[in-house]
C-alpha cells in the first residue's frame, strides 16, 4: 500500500508568514495548503510563490468553491495548483466545473464534505463522477463544538470507492496513525503544526510517525 501523504494547511493570513512557515516545514510534507482564509486574503499570487518556491511539494488551494466551479478554480489550476477543493454541499454540475477544470490542467479535482448531509451519497456520487479526492472534514468551528472526523471516516472508507481519502479537523500526533489505519490516504494537519513550539519539529515528529504506520 502506497504511504499516506502529510498536508500542511497554511492559514495564516499573512504573506510572509505564509512563505516563512512553509519554508519550515516543506522537508517534512508532500502537500502545501494554501488554507481558504489565506487564498482569500492573498490571491493567485500566493500560489504562484509557493509552486515557484516548493516545486517538491504539491499545493492544494482550499478554494471550498460553492458556484462556478470550472470558472473559480481554472485561474488556480494554472497558476500551478496541482489539487483544488470544491464544496459537497454545491451543486453537481459545480463540483463537475472543477473536476474538469482539473483535468484540463493535469490536476486533481478534491470534494469537501464539510457540513454534508448525507456524506455517503456525496462522495458516491462524486467519485463516479471523476473526482480524485474526497475530503472527510470536522472545520474548525465544528472542533469547537467538541466534533471529530472519525465516524465520517468510518463510514466513507466502507464505501471502498478507489478515490483517495483526505481527513481534516484537528489531526495531530496522537490521532494520526489511527486515522491512517481507518483508511485516510491523505493526512491534513495545521493547528498542531503550526501552534507548535517549533513547527519544523512538530512535522519531522509527524512525518516519522506516518511513515510508520
Ligand atoms: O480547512 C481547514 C478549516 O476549514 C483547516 O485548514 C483544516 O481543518 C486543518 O486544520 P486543523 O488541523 O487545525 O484542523
Amino acid at each position: 500500500m502506497a504511504k499516506a501523504l502529510i498536508q500542511m494547511a497554511l492559514d495564516s493570513l499573512d504573506f510572509d508568514q505564509t512563505l516563512a512557515l512553509a519554508e519550515q516545514v516543506a522537508p517534512y510534507v508532500d502537500i502545501l495548503e494554501v488554507g481558504t482564509p489565506c487564498i482569500k486574503y492573498n490571491g493567485l499570487e500566493i500560489v504562484t510563490a509557493l509552486k515557484t518556491k516548493f516545486p517538491n511539494n504539491l499545493i492544494l488551494v482550499d478554494l471550498k468553491t460553492m458556484d462556478a466551479g470550472e470558472y473559480e478554480s481554472t485561474p488556480f489550476y494554472e497558476a500551478g495548483a496541482d489539487i483544488c477543493t470544491v464544496l459537497g454541499v454545491s451543486d453537481k454540475a459545480t463540483m463537475g466545473g472543477v473536476i474538469k477544470a482539473a483535468n484540463a490542467n493535469n490536476a486533481e479535482a478534491q470534494i469537501d464534505l464539510i457540513s454534508v448531509k448525507d456524506k455517503k451519497a456525496v462522495a458516491t456520487e462524486a467519485a463516479k463522477n471523476g473526482a480524485q479526492i474526497i475530503g472527510v472534514h470536522t472545520g474548525l468551528d465544528a472542533q469547537a463544538a467538541g466534533q471529530t472526523p472519525f465516524a465520517d471516516l468510518q463510514d466513507i472508507a466502507s464505501l471502498n470507492l478507489g478515490v483517495r481519502i483526505s481527513v481534516a479537523g484537528g489531526l495531530n500526533k496522537d490521532t494520526i496513525q489511527k486515522t491512517i489505519q481507518a483508511g485516510a490516504t491523505i493526512v491534513v494537519v495545521g493547528a498542531a503544526i503550526y501552534g507548535a513550539p517549533s513547527p519544523a519539529e512538530s512535522a519531522k515528529e509527524l512525518r516519522a510517525l506516518v511513515d510508520a504506520a
